[in-house]
């Protein structure tokens, strides 16, 4: 699927860094490094600008790897960009390790999946089809 995209940080275009990979990294385009210190968020700008065409939606994910060695989340994961939006993408990172995290210039901060979403419109009705589970969740079926 083709998608517009305007460019206007110093980075190359996201892209899959494998054949297969849901997700493209984003990369911070900034000015100067940003100190996150533990527990601080920062909405890190991506220079990046989408046309996504109606229907679908792109989530800002975190890095697994970013998260398991530095902390490092998205406050809002996942973040949503709505099809209409014509403003830039921004990452909310968050810092929930003890530690000082730097966030460089053109690092791969997130990445980005592209999703298909139904658009629906309500049907107001008195009552729902019965099902097994009803009403259980939140560890109604039990832990093993
Ligand atoms: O991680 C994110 C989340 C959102 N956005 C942009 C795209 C999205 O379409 C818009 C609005 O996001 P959202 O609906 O999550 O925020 P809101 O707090 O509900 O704001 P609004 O009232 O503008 O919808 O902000 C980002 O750039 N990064
Ligand atoms: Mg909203």
């Amino acid at each position: 699927m083709k998608v517009n995209i305007i460019n206007q940080s110093k980075h190359a275009l996201p892209s899959y860094q494998t054949p297969s990979s849901a997700g493209m990294d984003l990369r911070a385009n900034l000015d100067s490094s940003i100190v996150l210190k533990p527990l601080q968020r920062a909405l890190v700008p991506t220079g990046l600008y989408l046309e996504l065409p109606n229907g679908y939606e792109a989530q800002i994910r975190p890095r697994s790897g970013l998260a398991y060695k530095h902390g490092i989340s998205i406050v809002n994961s996942p973040g949503t960009i709505d099809a209409d939006y014509r403003g830039e993408i921004k990452v909310l990172l968050v810092n929930l390790s003890d530690q000082d995290f730097v966030v460089e210039d053109g690092e791969r901060i997130a990445q980005m999946v592209v999703a298909r979403h139904e658009t629906v419109e309500w049907q107001e009705s008195l009552s729902l089809t019965e099902t097994e589970r009803g009403a259980g969740g939140y560890g109604s079926t039990g832990v093993k």
